[in-house]
């Protein structure tokens, strides 16, 4: 059962597990994201809002929350491989960060479409 492939499987789900702990338990930009992603799934029970906005809703956040672990985890094997200071480094690095900035945005946007016409709905109906 331990070689075998669902045995494989299994294990890699383990490790997968043990590394998004990880990242909530040390990583400070997850912490922040993991506590935005509560705030909003709380406000998307008080607006009861539809199962549509439910599905873009948790879209966003696994996009922000996947984005900011492979941030993470790039920005570690960075300093893994190369700990001084070097222009390459520091390009790799920004480019990674610009990554999650787009998820960011994507999830803003999103949040603003959901909650703004439960927020003012004179200006939506
Ligand atoms: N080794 C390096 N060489 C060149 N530039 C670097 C290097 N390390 C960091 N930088 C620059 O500093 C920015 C911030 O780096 P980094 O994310 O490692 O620091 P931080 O914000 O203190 O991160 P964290 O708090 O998550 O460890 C990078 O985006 C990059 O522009």
């Amino acid at each position: 059962m331990k070689d075998s492939y669902l045995g494989k499987r299994i294990r890699g789900g383990g490790y997968a597990i043990k590394g998004a702990w990880i990242l909530l338990k040390t990583e400070p930009s997850i912490q922040v994201q993991a506590v935005i992603s509560i705030a909003v799934c709380i406000a998307g029970f008080y607006f009861d809002i539809t199962k549509t906005e439910w599905i873009f809703q948790v879209l966003a956040i696994g996009l922000v929350l996947s984005t900011e672990g492979l941030n993470s985890s790039i920005e570690g094997i960075a300093d893994f491989v190369h700990p001084d200071f070097h222009s390459k480094i520091g390009y790799i690095k920004d480019v990674a960060a610009g990554a999650v900035l787009f998820a960011a945005i994507t999830a803003v946007i999103i949040a603003c479409f959901i909650y703004l016409p439960y927020l003012f709905p004179a200006f939506f109906s």
